[in-house]
């Protein structure tokens, strides 16, 4: 097995080696960025070896600068690490640089680059985005899902309260959360393809963080052919269609009736359809378009938030002053009454601190998504050829020394009186990116991340394992579609006396 794979590697490298033999690129006539002096043929992917490339890419641009050029594969790439330059590329010139690159995950699992996320800068994606704006992620949809955030919360909390005083995997919980949360939000009801369906959307979430030898060598068809038809890229997109069909098809069964009975609600899936019936999007809306966003509002939506929640659990426990802090603020808010509303959420100003911190040291998409631009431009004196991927190491950004003080340190206060919001105006602190591209998610997110969160704060202490010190806890992270811990948060809950689960004795 072990020599096949070896003589399979060989060959392909001996076609690439051929076909770059043939082909000079012209990055010697422009003026480019700084940056390691590449390889034949890899470029600098050897400098990218290792585990965590946000890490890595920090390391080089300490040493070549701020706009670092690496030529990844046969693609030039540009990396940015300062708030001024990325203001540059996501401002100044978004427009420019307001594309995607075409990679072979999304190309494979969402349609062809038919979802928001890779859709390439055009009339298609702005029709896509206003969908999203107005209808799908507006501040009023997002308050429609309010009934169904609550009730997945307290199944969260009544899980947590059954196990109390034993250690609970956090990490797992968390996960099964948003993903079950997203799939309320986007299929209404719980249906019987669910479960099937969100394992899926997670094994194909995981292919998508690999490394894909064809989005370094695009311009090599066969690589690219080869790679689309790769038996288990195949077999998972086919398996997610087909739930998708199923979904689809129990969907409308079940909305026809409650329409008999008058009690249809609308989700995520209603909406598409809608807007697809209406015909009010630009070009006709196809079915496999709405299925491309609904892989978006799985993959971007729910690994996020559950990467969020776990972080800002990680920086409480191992911080037991901002934790009694925060536990505080919540338990005096929502004594009274022995458990959270979301009515009252945003009276909960530390919690917000709080929030606003972990993400600035743990932004869960580190680099944003990949952009590149649609024309050659020059930056600080530097040509940017077409085509060129851009990588914006946001992580890197909102741990600058000379942008902020004790920078590895979490300290919830700095946000004090702070007008940075995650609006991505102020270009040193863009969890959700910046420019056009922003995230669209910002209030759908948050919501699902405070709620759970001052529930777990209100109705819990939380006890480390084997007398484990709250300083000592490993934060470790480990590269992904988003960056986790390594390790899974175990934590032990010690149920709140004022707590609604404790009064009660049992959960309902
Ligand atoms: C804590 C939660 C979240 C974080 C940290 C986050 C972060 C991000 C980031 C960094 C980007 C790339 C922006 C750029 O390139 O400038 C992005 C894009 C995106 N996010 Fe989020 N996101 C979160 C939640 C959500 C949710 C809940 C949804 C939808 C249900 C969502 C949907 C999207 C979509 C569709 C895009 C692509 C936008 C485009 O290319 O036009 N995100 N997100």
């Amino acid at each position: 097995m072990e020599l096949i794979s070896i003589i399979c590697a060989s060959f392909v490298f001996l076609l690439v080696l051929i076909k770059f033999l043939k082909k000079p690129t012209n990055d010697s006539t422009l003026k480019l960025p700084p940056g390691p002096k590449p390889l034949p043929i890899i470029g600098n992917m050897h400098n990218l070896f290792g585990p965590l490339t946000h890490h890595i890419l920090r390391d080089l641009a300490q040493k070549y600068g701020p706009l670092m050029h690496l030529r990844l594969g046969e693609v030039t790439t540009l990396v940015v690490t300062s708030p001024e330059l990325a203001e540059e590329f996501m401002k100044t010139h978004d427009v420019i640089f307001a594309n995607r690159p075409q990679l072979l995950c999304p190309r494979v699992f969402n349609y062809n680059c038919t979802d928001i996320a890779f859709a390439p800068f055009g009339e298609y994606w702005r029709q896509l985005r206003k969908i999203c704006v107005v209808e799908l992620l507006s501040s009023k949809r997002v308050q429609s899902f309010r009934p169904i955030r609550e009730e997945e919360v307290h199944k969260f909390v009544a899980g947590v309260y059954t196990n109390q005083g034993s250690v609970v995997n956090l990490s797992k919980m968390l996960c099964s959360y948003t993903y079950g949360l997203t799939a309320r939000v986007a299929f209404g009801k719980k249906n019987k393809y669910q479960e099937e369906f969100i394992s899926l959307i997670m094994e194909a979430t995981k292919m998508t963080s690999g490394f894909a030898i064809a989005d370094v060598y695009p311009s090599v068809k066969w690589i690219q052919v080869i790679s689309e038809m790769s038996p288990k890229i195949k077999r998972m997109q086919k398996l997610l269609d087909k739930t998708f069909d199923n979904i689809f098809g129990e969907h409308k069964e079940r909305s026809r009736q409650e329409t008999v009975e008058g009690e249809a609600k609308e989700d995520l899936v209603d909406v598409l359809l809608s807007v697809q019936k209406s015909g009010d999007f630009g070009t006709p809306l196809s079915l496999d378009n709405i299925k491309a966003v609904l892989m978006d509002i799985f993959s971007a939506g729910s690994e996020t938030s559950s990467t969020a929640l776990e972080w800002i659990l990680s920086e409480l426990v191992k911080s037991p002053e901002a934790m009694k802090k925060t536990q505080e603020e919540v338990r005096t808010a929502f004594d009274a009454s022995g458990n959270v509303h979301e009515s009252g959420i945003h009276e909960l100003k530390y919690l917000q601190l709080v929030i606003r911190e972990t993400l600035r040291l743990h932004p869960p998409v580190p680099m944003l998504i990949p952009r590149e631009s649609s024309e050659q431009c020059s930056i600080n004196g530097f040509d940017i050829p077409e085509k060129t991927r851009v990588i914006i190491n946001a992580w890197a950004i909102s741990r600058d020394p000379e942008h902020w003080t004790y920078p590895d340190k979490f300290i919830p206060e700095r946000f004090l009186d702070s007008a940075i919001d995650y609006q991505g105006k102020d270009f040193k602190y863009i969890p959700f990116g910046g420019g056009r591209r922003i995230c669209p998610g910002i209030s759908l997110g948050l919501a699902s991340i405070e709620l759970l969160l001052a529930q777990l704060l209100f109705h819990f202490d939380w006890k480390l394992p084997g007398g484990q010190k709250n300083e000592e806890l490993d934060m470790t992270e480990v590269f992904g579609l988003s960056v986790r811990r390594k390790n899974g948060l175990n934590l032990i809950p010690v149920p709140y006396d004022n707590s609604s689960l404790v009064k009660q004795g049992q959960v309902s």
